[in-house]
């Protein structure tokens, strides 16, 4: 899969692409990450990339045109790919979405801006207008990141261990249980005895139910189309 992203900050998005789960994709080639920097799509000296806003407002707006050129430049090659804007205004990206750009795009563009925002008239040439969460952010680059790296992590053979993509949180529909590691105790502070048991039934149930516990204290919202099993375990917590 390859990603192409449109930022004024290319460093941003090279310096964390090295590291992690990401890195060794694009070490093993599973994945591709080329990023330009739209003030080299500009036509001034000056590489100007934003301008006052029509109709006066706080704040400086980004200009179309390195937007426009760098789109254009990208298509040239006529390669099918999926051209997403970041944005507070977009819809909310969630694993599913994550899912679906896996599943759907071989190639996706996304595009950051920054300052207050780009000229609206670059969503003419984009698919998809997509936030990662309402709260705003000082540009696209972070939220570009987290796409990045959620979908590479859906990529088969991405991980290096097929079970933690499809043991990730949300694919399931609720939340992670506990996780511990060693020291078994520490300061006092002793790891559950079913997890030292053994017993890979009891420990399995254990989990999902602090799973069910986790979600119905922090995300209620995800408890949705639960197995007959699952509500058994979740009427027991009430
Ligand atoms: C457009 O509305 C804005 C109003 C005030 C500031 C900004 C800053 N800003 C510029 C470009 C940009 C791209 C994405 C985001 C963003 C995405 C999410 N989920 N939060 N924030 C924020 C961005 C934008």
């Amino acid at each position: 899969m390859k990603f192409e992203v449109l930022t004024i900050f290319p460093e941003i998005i090279e310096c964390y692409i090295k590291h992690g789960v990401l890195g060794k994709a694009l070490n093993k080639g599973i994945v591709e990450v080329k990023v330009y920097n739209l003030r080299d799509f500009t036509s001034d000296k000056h590489k100007k990339v934003d301008d006052y806003p029509y109709g006066g407002g706080a704040g400086m707006v980004m200009q179309i045109e390195p937007f426009y050129n760098a789109i254009m430049h990208l298509k040239a090659d006529e390669k099918p790919r999926k051209l997403v804007l970041l944005s507070p205004q977009g819809r909310k990206f969630t694993q599913k979405l994550a899912q679906k750009f896996m599943e759907e795009s071989k190639a996706m563009v996304l595009i950051c801006g920054r300052y207050e925002g780009i000229d609206e008239r670059v969503k003419a040439f984009v698919d998809e207008e997509v936030s990662i969460g309402d709260y705003v952010l000082s540009g696209g680059e972070l939220a570009a990141l987290v796409i990045i790296d959620s979908v590479v992590r859906l990529i088969p053979g991405a991980l290096g261990d097929e079970l933690s993509a499809v043991e990730d949180s949300f694919m399931k529909g609720f939340l992670d249980y506990p996780h511990y590691t060693r020291p078994e105790d520490f300061k006092g502070m002793k790891v559950p005895e079913v997890l030292l048991s053994g017993d890979h039934k009891k420990i399995a149930l254990w989990r999902k139910r602090q799973a069910l516990k986790n979600t119905l204290k922090n995300r209620p919202d995800l408890l949705k189309n639960l197995s007959p099993e699952d509500m058994r375990i979740l009427k027991e917590l009430c």
